[in-house]
């Protein structure tokens, strides 16, 4: 077994989740067992200059290298207080933030872009540990979005001998990967996308009517007070990345603060209550996700898993059991997986799995023209104790 931390700072930029996690095997086969998981709010300001330049706000290289370096100090922090009582790790794999993504488009930009703050050899030089970061940088490379990564980590904990199943992540973004039955040539099969905006519309409602002080709607129990404004879903609905084919990847680029603005505007003709705007946009997270099944894939799954922080929201999940009826909806708890900490657990396996000398991507979820290896290695200066 090897001892190896995971971390990682979504898009919905709340602090840094970390895992530490019991590494065994060596692709498919391996075997993991979460030792700890805690997430890390940011403070308040890193976390506010963040989302000031995810949402385009003009910094100076100076102002850029000091956001890094920010970053990374609180990154590193992450890793030292996860392993506090417990043996060292031999590995870190680290995430960063991201701040900026730009997926491939033909044939103007062919290669994407996509730039994860939180430099590796910081993080390395303050913990002493080995750490791979710049997980995306290979497989945009090699023509793919860089993103969904966690699909092959899906596959490998995840897939079942007689079902088929969805595993839908919620975070900021929302996004699926379909494992088929684990039988023939079941990893070819393998469908994986980003569905469009998870919880960054709802959160950024709450904040503006809430005049920041509160950031996301807890248990979704203010938008289960209100009611869907269908005519404004279906309109919603059209936006143009719904009906891109997969391979597809998005971010707070499209689904941020000027997309709520729109979005705003939009739900003034329907003089909606707060509550009923707050339904309206977990209605068009719900139904961008089921739209994204029923069009792309080759069948509806057996099982849907969910994950991430959006599983949580009681109101949003019951809506997605409704509109999937008669598919089970669950969270990965259930099946033996954290719900919550699964992001950080897949960066401590794409690590691992960069030792290993195995591929991290997955060519049908990604769309690169072949399997990489993931991640740069940075080596600590001194190495911890
Ligand atoms: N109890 C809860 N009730 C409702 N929503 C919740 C709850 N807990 C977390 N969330 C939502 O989950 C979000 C955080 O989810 P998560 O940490 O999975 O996102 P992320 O990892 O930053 O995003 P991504 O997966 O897109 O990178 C919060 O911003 C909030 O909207
Ligand atoms: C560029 C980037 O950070 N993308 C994230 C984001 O958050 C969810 C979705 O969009 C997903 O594609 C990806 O993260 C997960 C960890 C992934 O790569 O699988």
């Amino acid at each position: 077994m090897t001892l190896v931390i995971g971390l990682i700072s979504g898009t919905s930029v709340d602090g840094i989740d970390a895992a530490l996690v019991d590494i065994s095997g060596t692709d498919l086969d391996i075997k993991i067992e979460l030792v700890a998981g805690a997430t890390y709010p940011y403070p308040a300001d890193l976390r506010e200059r963040i989302l000031a330049v995810c949402a385009g706000a003009a910094i100076s290289m100076a102002q850029l290298a000091e956001l890094d370096d920010a970053i990374a100090c609180t990154f590193a922090q992450a890793a030292q207080n996860i392993q506090i009582g417990h043996e060292n790790p031999t590995l870190i794999g680290s995430h960063g933030q991201t701040v900026y993504h730009k997926p491939p488009s033909q044939p103007i930009t062919p290669i994407g872009y996509s730039l994860q703050l939180g430099r590796g050899e910081s993080i390395a030089n303050q913990t002493g540990i080995t750490t791979v970061s710049n997980f995306r940088v290979a497989d945009i490379a090699a023509g793919g979005h860089g993103a969904p990564l966690v699909p092959r980590i899906d596959a490998a904990l995840l897939s079942h001998p007689q079902e088929a199943r969805c595993i839908q992540n919620i975070g900021g973004i929302g996004n699926v990967a379909y494992i088929p039955v684990r039988r023939d040539n079941w990893l070819e099969k393998i469908r994986a996308w980003d569905t469009g905006p998870g919880n960054s519309l709802l959160d950024l409602a709450v904040e503006h009517l809430t005049n920041g002080t509160k950031t996301y709607d807890e248990n979704g129990s203010w938008a289960a007070s209100g009611t869907p404004c269908s005519p404004l879903v279906e309109h919603w609905l059209s936006q143009d990345y719904f009906y891109l084919p997969p391979p597809k990847s998005t971010g707070r680029e499209l689904f941020g603060v000027d997309y709520l603005h729109q979005c705003l505007q939009d739900a003034q003709a329907y003089q909606l209550s707060p509550a009923d705007l707050l339904a309206t946009l977990t209605e068009l997270t719900v139904a961008s996700i089921v739209h994204s099944y029923r069009t792309f894939l080759p069948q509806m799954p057996q099982r849907v898993l969910l994950c991430g922080g959006g599983s949580r929201n009681l109101y949003l999940k019951r809506r997605l059991q409704v509109l999937l009826e008669p598919v089970p909806v669950v969270t990965t708890d259930e099946v033996g997986l954290s719900a919550d900490f699964k992001e950080a657990i897949a960066f401590a396996v794409l690590a691992y799995w960069r030792f290993m000398g195995t591929p991290g991507n997955l060519p049908t979820a990604t769309g690169a023209r072949q399997e990489v290896l993931l991640g740069q290695i940075h080596s600590p200066l001194v190495v911890s104790a």
